[in-house]
């Protein structure tokens, strides 16, 4: 069985807008699969429905597929917890709880019924290179990290729950330079484990650190291929159009 994350004729509206219309597409396991896009094309859109973030959105309606494992995440009787343990997200802003550090960590863990010892937790803040410049200071509150630390701790927090999925909604757009680029290295290590989408308006960020992309326009996905391909051939003159910043 693969856990491939795969959507098959998803449509998405909200009230009587047609948001998401007909996307079918794939994202490869271990692999950075970035979506780009104009604003208002649906990344955030598609990006929300692979880990059910429209299901308290009142005039939402959700058709088709999106399957991890296998399994069809809309499928009735399936449950939301689960499905947001194997699939993580990271926001635009980094929105760690008004808790401590390692209580940021804990929480997650202890909502699955996992194992949130200080080893558990301190293998997370490693894996997101944070626990030198915090292991001394765990239980002091995370509001009180830098911007980019905070984004890290968010990932820590994903990470810490062993998904299958990272999703990242414009992770680095609220972050300085120097911060960005540890943003952009921990992808590039994560995805060793994790299979990673990540929306992005930033076409150098979707070059450095995405194997596939994904281009949409109003809602549909107008052109999919290895990122060399998608920036240095384009098979559609709005794909070039937007690559070049003609738009957007
Ligand atoms: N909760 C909602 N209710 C109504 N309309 C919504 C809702 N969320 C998004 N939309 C609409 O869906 C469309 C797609 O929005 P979405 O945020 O997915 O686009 P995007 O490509 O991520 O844009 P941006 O790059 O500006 O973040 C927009 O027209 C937006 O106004």
């Amino acid at each position: 069985m693969t856990n491939n994350l795969y959507t098959k004729d998803l449509n998405i509206w909200f009230g009587s807008k047609h948001v998401l219309k007909g996307i079918d597409i794939e994202f490869p396991e271990k692999k950075v699969t970035a979506l780009i896009g104009p604003s208002g094309c649906g990344k955030s859109t598609l990006l929300r429905s692979f880990n059910r973030m429209h299901d308290l959105v009142p005039d939402a309606r959700i058709e088709g597929t999106v399957s991890i494992d296998g399994q069809n995440i809309y499928e009735k009787g399936i449950s939301v917890t689960d499905i947001r343990k194997r699939i993580g997200m990271v926001f635009q802003k980094a929105n760690p709880f008004p808790k401590s550090i390692q209580e940021n960590i804990a929480y997650g863990l202890k909502l699955n019924n996992l194992d949130a010892s200080p080893a558990v937790i301190q293998k997370a803040l490693e894996e997101v290179y944070l626990w030198d410049e915090v292991k001394d200071d765990l239980k002091k509150p995370a509001t009180r990290l830098s911007g980019g630390q905070q984004q890290r701790l968010c990932i820590a927090r994903a990470v810490a729950l062993r998904p299958d999925v990272i999703l990242m909604d414009e992770p680095c757009s609220a972050l300085d330079p120097v911060s960005t680029l540890k943003i952009e290295e921990l992808i590039h290590q994560l995805k060793e484990q994790y299979t990673i989408v990540i929306v992005t308006h930033n076409m150098q960020q979707a070059q450095r650190v995405a194997d596939k992309t994904i281009f949409m326009y109003l809602g549909e996905v107008k052109e999919e291929g290895a990122t060399y391909d998608i920036f240095n051939n384009p098979q559609h003159e709005i794909t070039k159009n937007y690559i070049s910043g003609h738009f957007g």
